[in-house]
């Protein structure tokens, strides 16, 4: 298989569940593939027990639905495959229509960098049925992944407390397509540079990186192998010191970093990848400051996440560099979001959107009904609340209940009055033509920075984090609340 060729290039229509197939052809068979549909795509839970999520992953949903298009191949997969009883899964006329058929949705979302809570919509999708549930997969695959890793970036990058933090996680990211996303989606949470090469040369992110031990154990000695990096980077020496003994690994920096100081150059730093970080980087410090060069760096490394970097923070580590890995590409802690896409609203025969719900024993199941937006509100710059209310309603200044969606004894009242608000959800596309101008992969980290400096360092916390009120709209809830006894009296009838 040629991956990129066949990966990359090709049609992204198959990479969905079969079961959005078998229902778009079930929905085409009975006529209702053109009936128009809403679905919102949300979670249910902040990740890593933490008190906001960092969205990402827009841009490529964007693309995916500008390229969403059946190509031949597809087609002929299609019609090649088969029932048990050996007849065709798909009829031609149906295998017609998806050939036909062009992306026409609208689609509303919040931007990249914006921190979301749960229950609030991401994406709203608004569309012919058929096409609004094919989406269901990619949108979730791209959003669940990007959304995690930028928050898993944020909070990194929170606990280094304003130092770089250099992505290192290419060899232990899940496959291909997983380390360039992670990639993607931690520098707009916050890594300034990755170690990834293709994904500076895709997404126009800084590359950096240092050596490995591989290139000190390849000479006779450590310093012959220092003396040979600062030949060859006398601009971008980063000294990685541990390989035999690390307080000597830094006598032999510093004797390379005069040597080059002697030809005009400075080294910038070392780095430390074993052992404890925190002795051995004040050590380094003293003796880099001792010999004369304070401005020298240290970078840390070895499978650091926002708990270690915490903790050496707290030990006063001589650390000015972070360089992380395995933990931040992978989510370590939490590997999937559990983001869902439902269904939340249909337009009946009389052309009237009608509310939906899936009634559930877990109320954090039953799903919000209607067409939505939500309103931040905010003085001074500082985040007061978040309320999703349905679309279309004025919303005049004054007094609001925002009522939890889980827990109704949970409500925060506000006046709204003297509060700036922001209408997170964004037009994307109308009737499937884009109408967003996406801004660049820099501009995105600078809004995730923008938007982070929102939230009050209380909800920002690694352990029990505040929670950030966050609910409905006094008449939403109560359409909900409605619909779900409705539905329930329905279902026993
Ligand atoms: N001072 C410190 N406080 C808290 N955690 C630390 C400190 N120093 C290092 N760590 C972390 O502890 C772990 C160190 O692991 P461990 O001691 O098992 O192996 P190591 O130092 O990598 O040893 P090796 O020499 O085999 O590479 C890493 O996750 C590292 O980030
Ligand atoms: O620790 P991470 O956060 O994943 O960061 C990336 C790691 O990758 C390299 O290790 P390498 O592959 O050489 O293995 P080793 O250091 O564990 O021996 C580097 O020295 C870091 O330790
Ligand atoms: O550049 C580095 O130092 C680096 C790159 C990848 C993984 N570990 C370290
Ligand atoms: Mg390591």
């Amino acid at each position: 298989m040629k991956i990129t060729k066949d990966l990359y290039q090709g049609s992204l229509a198959l990479l969905t569940d079969f079961y959005q197939l078998t229902m778009a052809y079930a929905y085409w068979k009975s006529g209702k593939a053109e009936e128009e549909a809403v679905f919102n795509l949300f979670f249910r839970k902040n990740p890593f027990q933490g008190g906001y999520t960092l969205a990402a992953g827009l841009d490529y949903v964007i693309d995916y639905c500008k390229n969403f298009k059946f190509d031949t191949e597809d087609l002929a997969y299609l019609s090649s495959m088969k029932n048990t009883d050996g007849s065709p899964t798909f009829e031609n006329d149906f295998l017609d229509y998806l050939k036909e058929m062009e992306f026409s949705c609208d689609l509303e979302a919040v931007e990249e960098g914006t921190v979301v809570f749960p229950h609030m919509p991401l994406v709203k999708v608004k569309g012919p049925l058929l096409q609004c549930q094919l989406l269901e997969t990619p949108l979730l695959n791209i959003l669940n992944f990007q959304t995690l890793i930028a928050t898993k970036a944020a909070r990194i990058s929170y606990a280094a407390q304003g130092d770089s933090v250099l992505e290192f996680g290419l060899r232990r990211a899940q496959g291909i397509d997983g380390a360039l996303a992670a990639s993607r989606a931690s520098y707009i949470g916050g890594t300034s540079s990755t170690s990834n090469v293709m994904a500076g040369k895709l997404f126009g992110i800084p590359v950096s990186g240092t050596h490995a031990h591989s290139w000190i154990m390849s000479f006779s000695s450590e310093l012959e192998a220092f003396k040979a990096y600062a030949d060859a980077f006398p601009e971008k020496c980063i000294f990685l010191v541990d390989t035999y003994d690390t307080i000597n690994g830094v006598k032999n920096a510093i004797e390379v970093g005069k040597l080059l100081r002697e030809k005009g150059k400075e080294m910038v730093g070392i780095r430390i990848d074993s052992g404890d970080l925190a002795y051995y980087s004040t050590i380094a410090r003293a003796m880099m400051d001792e010999a004369g060069f304070p401005n020298a760096k240290i970078v840390a490394s070895n499978d650091l996440d926002e708990h270690i970097i915490t903790s050496l923070k707290i030990q006063e580590a001589s650390i000015d560099i972070w360089g992380v890995g395995t933990k931040l590409v992978t989510a370590y802690d939490q590997p999937a979001l559990g983001a869902v896409y439902k269904l939340s609203a249909v337009k009946n025969r009389e052309g009237e959107w009608e509310p939906k719900v899936k009634v559930s024993q877990q109320s954090i199941k039953i799903n919000i009904p209607g067409i939505h937006q939500t309103v931040r509100y905010s003085k001074n710059g500082k985040a007061i609340a978040d309320m999703i209310y349905l679309d279309g309603k004025a919303l005049d200044d004054g007094q609001y209940t925002i009522i939890d969606p889980v827990d109704p004894t949970k409500r925060k009242k506000i006046n709204t009055l003297d509060l700036d608000k922001e209408f997170l959800l964004k037009p994307i596309f109308r009737k499937g033509k884009v109408i967003y101008v996406s801004p660049d992969i820099h501009h995105i980290k600078k809004n995730a920075q923008r938007n982070l400096g929102q939230f009050d360092k209380a909800h920002k916390r690694f352990v029990n984090p505040h929670i950030y009120p966050v609910g409905l709209e006094e008449s939403l809830y109560d359409l909900r609340t409605e619909l779900v006894f409705k539905m329930k009296d329905y279902e026993r009838e």
